[in-house]
């Protein structure tokens, strides 16, 4: 990327990351909708040029080089309220709406600063589509990854209707206890994911030529997450699924021949 997308991508990641951090890290004791409200009053203030610390700084300073809309940062803090709000998700509409907001929004965020291809003929609301979609993608594997970890903490980020549907609860998740149904469930969640990617994968090609590889490397790297479930024979309880070295600098190699060429479902 040119360093001034680079240094708008960190920007934004940075806020992200600290919007994270007030409900995930250390300081989430102090956690209460009020701290929200007013990380939300500051994003505006951001937003206007009145930054507060250096880290709002560089934002502020991205913000008044490209296009971006405040809207998926103020969802993002909604996500952030709605975190700490529930534990539960009944259906996948449910839980859908919770990945839009923490993940969806930050290809909402970024393609702005990505910007599009001058040669591309999708529309550009096909593109948003598509970068909401890898977010939602990453963020369901990212689920995925880290059931075990997170029934630790007491969170079930699972669709209630169709633990139900394959015959468990979450007593079978707080157990750590890996069956084969909870393997045919995990495989069935995997499937649902890689529809998500798949669709980025179609956006991804529309993107400037200089934003590619970047953006191909996040989607094979983080998809093979999933692959590494597999391999785990479906068992996210008591494994980690980790994408080795290796197979990172492959996907690197894989990236950046996809990153190549402008095409799509359109041109092909
Ligand atoms: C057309 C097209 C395909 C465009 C590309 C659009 C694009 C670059 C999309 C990127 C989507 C993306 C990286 C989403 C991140 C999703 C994610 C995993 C969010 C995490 C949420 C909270 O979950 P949880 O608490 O369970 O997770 P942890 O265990 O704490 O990790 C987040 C942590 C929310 C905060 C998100 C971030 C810190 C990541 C922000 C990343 C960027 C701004 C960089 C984006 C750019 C690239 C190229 C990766
Ligand atoms: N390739 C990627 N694409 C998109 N987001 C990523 C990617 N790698 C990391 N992230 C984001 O940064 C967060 C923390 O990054 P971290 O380096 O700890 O990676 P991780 O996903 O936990 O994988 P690992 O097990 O390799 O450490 C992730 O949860 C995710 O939000
Ligand atoms: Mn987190």
């Amino acid at each position: 990327m040119t360093e001034e997308r680079q240094r708008a991508i960190w920007a934004i990641y940075v806020w992200c990351r600290r919007t994270d951090e007030l409900v995930d890290g250390p300081n989430a004791v102090y956690m209460s909708s009020s701290v929200l409200d007013r990380w939300e009053e500051t994003l505006q203030d951001i937003f206007d040029g009145r930054p507060y610390d250096m880290l709002d700084a560089a934002l502020s300073n991205t913000v008044s080089k490209f296009p971006l809309d405040i809207m998926p940062f103020r969802d993002m803090i909604e996500g952030m309220r709605m975190d700490t709000r529930k534990c539960r998700y009944e259906t996948f509409q449910e839980l859908y709406l919770y990945c839009y907001y923490v993940a969806g929004t930050v290809g909402l965020m970024t393609v702005p600063v990505m910007g599009i291809a001058p040669e591309s003929l999708v529309p550009t609301q096909t593109i948003y589509n598509a970068a909401l979609y890898l977010g939602i993608g990453n963020q369901l594997t990212n689920i995925l990854r880290d059931v075990g970890e997170d029934a630790l903490r007491g969170r079930v980020y699972l669709p209630q209707d169709e633990l139900s549907q394959f015959g468990l609860c979450n007593e079978d998740v707080f157990s750590l206890k890996v069956s084969d149904r909870s393997r045919e469930f995990v495989k069935h969640q995997i499937t649902r994911a890689r529809f998500y990617f798949n669709f980025a994968e179609e956006g991804a090609s529309q993107l400037d030529k200089a934003s590619r590889w970047l953006v191909w490397s996040s989607l094979l790297l983080y998809s093979k997450i999933l692959d590494a479930i597999e391999d785990n024979d479906y068992d996210n309880l008591t494994k980690r699924a980790h994408v080795g070295r290796a197979n990172k600098l492959l996907m690197l190699h894989l990236a950046y021949t996809r990153s190549l060429s402008t095409q799509g479902f359109i041109l092909n």
